[in-house]
């Protein structure tokens, strides 16, 4: 059985086939930010990202028609519980309206619904990056109108903390982890006992800073940037995601770029790359607290871990809370190859969107 996984992301599209637990191919195209500029809004990439899909299967001489079934990675959606859902009319509404957010990876459900739909086979999503498993007291922002929202790579968090349990000879259900994604968006979360009860909202200004995104700003500097002559929100908005963190810094959000420059003597980029490495280890320490200090390991993941030094920098800071352990790149094809698998053969349910059970929102006096 062949499984087409796509996973479009904010800096690159990956694209693989699986057959069972082989990868017939996996492609990483990776963009810069002038490629992407040219798009008014990502939803308008859908085309763009298509036509890399069907060159990748054409040169690995593959078909959409060879496969059982499409797999995306799952988008900005209702808060959900984790598991395989089926892409349908009101998933791809909420998605192509970005009701709930705009991120790259609302076109994997749409990409895998249009190719599916014309060969006639299922399209999925798994573990999307909404997976809300909160704990009610990190739902507190500091003011009653603003919520806060579990937005991270859920997928990929879950695909490493599974295969670090299984390097630990544990079950993933009894550890307490500290699991870090540094892509595009950088989050860190606190997995106790098999679920995420804290995690900083990777998009929306919250956390460290990251290649393309701000990471939460000082709220006074804030207010001033909105109310300044001239400004736009859609100018603030990319401010905070998009066009912050490194890009903004530095003019790149290429982390491969961030280390040549480096290796040339750019000081200014060093200077960069250490905040960053600071910002990441602060948010640590504060899933630290959440796990009350009990951490059995703190992981390192995300394309950005295959620079060593960075890796380093992180590591340093932390590991007086327990060992480190760096899982360059990410699991998020493998995972997403198995779930669409599983679903398939009838191992797990594919559930239906919207999920029938929400996640806790609100006061809860427990
Ligand atoms: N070999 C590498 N060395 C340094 N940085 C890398 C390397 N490979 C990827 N990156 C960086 O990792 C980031 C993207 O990580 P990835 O997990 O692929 O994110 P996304 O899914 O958000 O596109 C980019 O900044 C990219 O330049
Ligand atoms: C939307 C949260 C996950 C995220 O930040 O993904 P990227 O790193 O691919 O932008």
């Amino acid at each position: 059985m062949k499984i087409l996984v796509l996973n479009p992301g904010s800096t690159s599209t990956k694209i693989a086939v699986f057959q069972g637990r082989e990868a017939l191919f996996v492609e990483t195209i990776r963009h810069e930010a002038a490629d992407l500029d040219r798009f008014a809004h990502v939803m308008d990439q859908e085309g763009y990202r298509r036509e890399m899909i069907m060159a990748a299967l054409a040169r690995h001489e593959l078909a959409v028609s060879d496969m059982a079934a499409v797999i995306g990675r799952g988008g900005l959606l209702r808060p959900m519980p984790g598991g395989v859902y089926a892409v349908g009319p009101e998933m791809i509404a909420d998605l192509s309206s970005c009701r709930f957010g705009t991120h790259a990876s609302n076109l994997g459900a749409i990409l895998a619904h249009d190719l599916a739909s014309r060969a006639g086979i299922p399209a999925l999503i798994a573990d999307p990056v909404v997976v809300d498993e909160l704990g009610p007291l990190a739902r507190y922002s500091g003011h009653p109108s603003i919520q806060r929202r579990s937005i991270f790579h859920a997928l990929n968090h879950k695909a490493v903390a599974r295969r670090v349990a299984q390097e630990l000879g544990r079950a993933y259900e009894e550890l307490r982890l500290i699991v870090v994604h540094l892509g595009g968006g950088v989050s860190v979360g606190a997995h106790e006992l098999g679920r995420v009860v804290d995690v900083n909202n990777a998009l929306d200004g919250d956390g460290p800073f990251s290649p393309e995104r701000s990471g939460g700003l000082p709220c006074e500097a804030l207010v001033s940037w909105c109310f300044a002559p001239g400004a736009s929100e859609k100018e603030i908005r990319s401010r905070i995601t998009g066009k912050g963190g490194l890009l903004a810094y530095l003019g790149t959000a290429s982390g491969m770029e961030v280390e040549r420059r480096i290796r040339e003597g750019d000081t200014l980029a060093r200077e960069v790359r250490q905040a960053m490495a600071y910002q990441v280890a602060k948010e640590i320490g504060a899933m630290g607290a959440v796990l009350r200090g009990r951490v059995d390991a703190v992981i390192l993941t995300g394309g950005l871990m295959h620079d060593q030094e960075l890796a380093a920098l992180i590591s340093g800071q932390v590991e007086f809370l327990a060992p480190v352990m760096v899982h360059p790149g990410e699991d998020e094809m493998s995972a997403l190859a198995e779930a669409a698998e599983r679903a398939l053969t009838g191992m797990c349910e594919t559930l239906t969107y919207p999920p029938r059970t929400m996640a806790v929102v609100g006061h809860n006096p427990d």
